[in-house]
């Protein structure tokens, strides 16, 4: 099937994307600076939302739509800590089908919607032999595996009103936030699962094989998953700040010989577990957030 009911779509032109930012904000109320997307099994970071509106994917023309469990496809506005953001319930991921143009798309309309800080969330498999199942990781930078391959969302022609042509992508992820993040875990008595690392990300979406997890140990990975990276270059491009969190869902298999295997279940089931903590600390960071 495809999932988007076209034909894959490798580029949009700024006016298309604007068109839809424009569909956006003409039905709600709120005009938020802050977005947060939601990872597998992390869509109960709305849950804290008050005086919602909620839009879902399929009702925004031009919008890709969820395909996999643990993604609702709705974006919900509201209010959170006092402050006015918009939550994507489910995130676009190369492996449905869809180009990284096609998954980063939401983040540049929120751009031109005038969100100026995107949160990112994932699960994600941990790849540091000290991490536990149920870490929450503060995401310091990133390997990009798939722009090795040649996936990138800035490839194709730049439009230079988005941002320029080779946009750094040090200091992807702003240092002022990730020491918040650190010091309000602390304080909220999370200290013994708080992390920071290095996430990196394949296409998926098969789980990594037992040698594939070794390579990212050696080149320097915390964390793995299949996502994420796009939306961050894309929103770096734009100048968005940029925050993310990993949970660690499953730690990866490292030795041959294992019998036990990652599945979408334990992602989901550990998401699960940890979504109050989850919650309670975005929460927290966005109570201090100027925006
Ligand atoms: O990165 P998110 O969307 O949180 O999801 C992660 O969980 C799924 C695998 O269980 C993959 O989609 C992986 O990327
Ligand atoms: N690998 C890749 N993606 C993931 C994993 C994993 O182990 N866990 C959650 N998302």
């Amino acid at each position: 099937m495809d999932p988007a009911g076209s034909s894959k779509k490798n580029s949009y032109t700024y006016e298309d994307a604007q068109g839809i930012a424009e569909n956006i904000l003409a039905r709600v109320k709120s005009h938020p600076k802050l977005a947060i997307i939601c990872g597998s099994g992390l869509g109960k970071l709305a849950d804290m939302v008050e005086d919602k509106e909620v839009i879902p994917y399929g009702d925004i023309p031009g919008f890709p739509v969820s395909t996999v469990p643990g993604h609702e496809g709705k974006l919900v506005f509201g209010t959170l800590s006092g402050k006015s953001v918009v939550l994507m319930q489910g995130r676009f991921h190369c492996y449905e089908g869809y180009s990284a143009q096609q998954t980063t798309l939401p983040v540049r309309v929120f751009h031109l919607m005038g969100i100026k800080t995107l949160f990112v969330t994932n699960a994600a498999g941990g790849i540091n032999r000290g991490y536990n199942v149920g870490d929450i990781m503060v995401i310091k930078d990133h390997i990009n595996l798939a722009g090795f391959a040649g996936v990138n969302p800035l490839v194709g022609p730049n439009d230079t009103r988005y941002g320029p042509r080779f946009p750094p992508m040090s200091r992807a992820y702003d240092l002022d936030i990730r020491k918040l993040a650190l010091s309000l875990a602390k304080e909220m008595g999370f200290g013994d699962f708080i992390r920071e690392g290095v996430y990196s990300a394949l296409i998926g979406p098969n789980f990594e094989t037992v040698s594939e997890c070794k390579y990212l140990q050696v080149v320097g990975a915390d964390a793995t998953g299949m996502s994420t990276v796009p939306e961050v270059l894309v929103a770096k491009h734009c100048g968005m700040r940029v925050f993310g969190l990993s949970l660690i869902t499953n730690i990866v298999i490292d030795e041959y010989d294992a019998e036990s295997t990652a599945n979408h279940e334990e992602v989901l089931q550990t998401g699960e577990m940890r979504s109050k903590d989850l919650q309670k600390l975005v929460a927290a960071i966005i109570q201090k957030l100027d925006l």
